[in-house]
């Protein structure tokens, strides 16, 4: 009954609860000259201007509308930085373009003088530091930045971009630029396995995919290989054609809103997969692909004048010509059934959804101090030990009609190719997917359309697993006779791993659980939709599913 006692459900009744948050509103809320203040909402910051009613004065003769508004937002993401020198505040932010999800931005700033009294300053000064808290939260400030530029990376346009389109946003920002083009193929392994891991935090490649997997594959040839990749996160500005990193991990092909994205990029634990071939031992961050797609794209190198077509025209003819890559694999499967994989990720995500629950050594999950942080040993061994046998693995198989031999360790292979739909950056595993090469020319482009629609995970004719390893022997190239007329076939073929061309011949592959460290827009996860349905997925009670650790 009104007015009858206390009643503790009742907000209003509780002064001391109403008092915080008066002065909760009055802190936030930072008057900056007559007709203007400045507040911090719960995610952006509210300029309240009379000033910004008035608009340019420009009106086309009254046939433009006037800005009849005399407020505006800024994101926190979108802020780069506030600071205060003599009597002037000054915000600078990120500002898009244009409404597009894809929006590239250029550096903006908000500019007003304050009252010079001490008060005022003082009061505007803690503004500013909460302001500063909000705009990185989990982010770190003012990143130290090694960043290398491909000058002939995708079309050669990489140095002009970075004038351009990267450099005012981490100058906005504050962060620390040291920047070197690659003048070689491979420079960017020796600049890497030379870097100094104390005195950056962030290597940042201006580049398609190849020179992320160079700076990846620098970082292990150290003596402290595990503790330089999780010490020094690699992202990419996207400069090159494919930009599969990117797309990832900020969901964006524009050089600006990348570096944007890096400047409030969170530590991300990566999965790395070793590739040993003969005595050699590659990391991969991305993928692995026989037969159609990496024919598709290393086959064409010389159609480069066709830009990203190349691909789509690769890929086209021989999907036409129904072409089949034989090969032998025996795989270390952990799941197999498509349910149980939009389970596995719907259980990935649950756990992602709750950022402020993990901890950074959940993140990042344990070093493994036991090998004087070098490389991890590889737990499996390499393509000239015997075949493991182990739980888990499949004896060695014969697929004769393998069209696509394709494992995938991000989802985007480029914008609007979510080809593993199902992938996780720190789940301990690989997504190899199979298909026939045989399977009909109308069933194959029915296919290709399926990727950018999302659709292609459900495909019948798709065959997905989760793995933690696996070997391929290549059975395909032309026959020729050698020297003693015997039969051999021609180490003639593509084998891709990120994007860049490995020797045709038999591999083995495993994953390390979280061995990298990126940059990511979102804790934990890709910039993707994941597989169809997963969202409906039943989690149930106390299935914990795969332990990967
Ligand atoms: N100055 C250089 N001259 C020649 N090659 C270089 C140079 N710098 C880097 N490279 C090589 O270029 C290759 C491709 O680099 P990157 O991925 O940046 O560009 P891209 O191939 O054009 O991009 P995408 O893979 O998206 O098409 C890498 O293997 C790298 O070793």
């Amino acid at each position: 009954m009104a007015g009858s006692g206390s009643n503790v459900s009742d907000p209003f009744s509780d002064h001391a609860a109403v008092q915080d948050e008066r002065e909760a509103i009055v802190d936030s809320t930072l008057a900056v000259g007559r007709n203007a203040t400045l507040t911090l909402g719960t995610d952006a910051v509210i300029v309240l201007d009379e000033g910004l009613r008035k608009g340019t004065g420009f009106n086309c003769f009254g046939l433009l509308p006037q800005r009849t508004t005399s407020t505006r937002s800024i994101p926190y993401f979108n802020v780069l930085w506030a600071e205060i020198v003599k009597d002037d505040l000054t915000i600078r932010y990120a500002k898009p373009d244009s409404r597009s999800a894809d929006s590239p931005v250029h550096v903006a700033y908000i500019n007003y003088t304050l009252d010079n009294s001490t008060y005022s300053q003082e009061r505007a000064s803690k503004w500013v530091a909460r302001l500063l808290d909000r705009a990185y939260a989990q982010s770190q400030r003012n990143k130290r930045i090694k960043l290398l530029i491909n000058p002939f990376g995708g079309a050669g346009k990489a140095v002009k971009l970075f004038t351009r389109e990267i450099e005012p946003v981490f100058a906005a920002a504050r962060c620390e630029v040291d920047v070197e083009r690659t003048t070689h193929a491979g420079h960017a392994v020796e600049i890497c396995e030379k870097l100094d891991i104390d005195a950056y935090d962030v290597i940042a490649s201006a580049s398609g995919d190849g020179l992320p997997h160079e700076c990846i594959n620098g970082l292990s040839r150290k003596p402290n290989a595990a503790e330089a990749l999780r010490k020094v996160a690699i992202v990419q500005l996207p400069c090159g054609s494919g930009n599969a990193m990117s797309w990832n991990l900020n969901g964006t092909g524009q050089c600006s809103t990348a570096a944007l994205c890096i400047v409030k990029g969170v530590r991300t634990p990566l999965d790395l997969v070793s590739i040993t071939q003969g005595n050699q031992r590659t990391l991969s961050f991305l993928s692995q692909a026989l037969g159609i797609v990496a024919e598709s794209d290393l086959g064409t190198e010389n159609l480069r004048w066709m830009g990203d077509t190349r691909f789509t025209f690769g890929f086209l003819v021989r999907l036409l010509g129904r072409t089949v890559y034989p090969c032998e694999i025996s795989m270390k499967i952990e799941i197999e059934d498509k349910q149980e994989i939009k389970r596995h990720y719907a259980r990935q995500m649950a756990r992602r959804g709750d950022q402020s629950m993990l901890s950074q050594n959940e993140l990042d999950g344990p070093l493994d101090t036991s090998t004087n942080l070098g490389l991890p040993p590889l737990q499996y061994g390499t393509i000239n030990d015997p075949l493991p046998t182990g739980a888990g693995w499949t004896p060695m198989t014969p697929f004769p009609k393998l069209g696509h031999f394709y494992s995938g360790n991000m989802t985007m292979m480029a914008a609007d190719m979510p080809f593993f739909p199902a992938s996780l950056p720190c789940d301990g595993l690989l997504d190899l997917v199979t298909i026939d090469g045989d399977i009909g020319r109308m069933k194959s482009l029915d296919l290709l359309f399926s990727i950018p629609k999302g659709t292609f995970f459900d495909k019948d004719c798709v065959h997905v697993r989760k793995v933690k390893a696996a070997r391929v022997i290549p059975h395909y190239g032309p026959l020729a006779q050698n020297a003693r007329g015997v039969s051999q076939r021609k180490k003639i073929g593509y084998f891709s791993v990120d994007g860049e061309k490995m020797p045709f011949e038999p591999f083995q592959l495993e994953v390390h659980k979280g061995l990298g460290t990126v940059l990511s827009r979102h804790v934990g996860m890709y910039e993707a939709i994941g597989p169809p349905g997963w969202q409906d997925v039943d989690l149930g009670r106390g299935n914990e599913g795969f332990n990967s650790t």
